[in-house]
């Protein structure tokens, strides 16, 4: 097989025969991922794959996102800041792949969706627990929000064990308490059941680091990750706020919320307030 012919040559060593060997298909069990596209509109919409797709996708990151945070979480827990940040560091590449990734669904017009937003019933986003998850990883605790899973156990259970546990913020706050930082109390010992609240005393304790980050180079550094990893978080969920008004304008959800007025809302959720905060002293006496 030559150049000339434009075909690569099949090069002797090439595997074939898989009839008793793990294979790409059989790894990566293809056989099960590629069965779950499965489009509910009759006729069939030929844009309901995206669809289904671009949320399956979404998913599969969640599921990453949620798997690191979890490692974070336990790193933050053994003063591995170096590994946690690590794990950080990745979570930011996710989300920059799942932020991009709404000019895909962008493509699906108000016109295309509306022939098949009907047959979603009251399916919705509202119902990731996946992205729920994450939110209660982060410390935005919400016990209302389980309410949607009453009929999921297994979703319930996962996001009832997630409220009772500390989050990112938590872990990250004893870590500098440990370290001697200025902690207040009351942050350390919260219900953490409950989203966090902001602290001003907990202002205090970031402006010194802020200040002196010569000698404070590593939590400076951690601090400066969760900033960006909350930044992410924010430009995911514009993103997601800018396609729901540009594909169902001000139309209620199927979730049963307000829609647009709903998500805009959680534009003004904070996971790490006194880090955003202390931006506003530093250099004040
Ligand atoms: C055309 C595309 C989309 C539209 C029109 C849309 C619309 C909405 C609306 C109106 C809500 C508010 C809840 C409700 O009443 O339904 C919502 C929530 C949500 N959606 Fe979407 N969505 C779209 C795509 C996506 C995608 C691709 C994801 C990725 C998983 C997603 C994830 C979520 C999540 C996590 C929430 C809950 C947000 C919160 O609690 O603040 N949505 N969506
Ligand atoms: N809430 C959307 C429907 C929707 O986008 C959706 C439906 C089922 C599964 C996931 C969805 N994505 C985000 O909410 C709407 O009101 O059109």
């Amino acid at each position: 097989m030559s150049v000339e012919k434009n075909t690569r040559s099949f090069e002797q060593g090439i595997e074939t025969d898989f009839s008793d060997k793990m294979s790409y298909g059989s790894y990566l069990r293809l056989d099960l991922l590629l069965a779950a596209q499965q489009p509910v509109s009759r006729p069939e919409h030929h844009d309901e794959l995206l669809f289904i797709i671009q949320h399956q996708a979404t998913e599969l990151w969640f599921k990453l996102i949620l798997h690191e945070l979890r490692a974070v979480r336990t790193e933050l827990r053994a003063d591995d800041l170096r590994q946690a940040m690590k794990g950080i560091a990745r979570v930011k590449h996710i989300q920059r792949t799942l932020t991009e990734q709404w000019s895909v669904l962008a493509t699906l017009t108000p016109s295309e969706y509306a022939q098949f937003r009907g047959d979603l019933g009251a399916s919705s986003g509202f119902q990731s627990w996946q992205y729920r998850a994450v939110e209660f990883l982060l410390g935005n605790k919400n016990p209302a929000m389980l309410e949607v899973f009453a009929a999921d156990p297994a979703a319930h259970a996962l996001l009832s064990d997630l409220l009772d546990a500390t989050s990112i913020y938590d872990e990250f706050l004893a870590l500098l308490h440990r370290r001697g930082y200025a902690v207040p109390p009351a942050v350390l010992e919260r219900d953490v059941r409950e989203a966090h609240v902001f602290s001003r005393e907990l202002v205090a304790a970031f402006k010194y680091i802020y200040e002196n980050t010569h000698d404070n180079w590593d939590v400076y550094e951690a601090c400066e990750e969760l900033v960006d990893l909350e930044e992410n978080f924010q430009l995911w969920r514009f993103r997601h706020l800018k396609t729901v008004e540009r594909t169902i304008g001000y139309k209620p959800g199927t979730g049963g919320s307000s829609g647009a007025a709903f998500l805009q809302k959680a534009l003004e959720l904070t996971f790490f307030p006194e880090l955003l905060a202390v931006r506003t002293e530093i250099g004040r006496p």
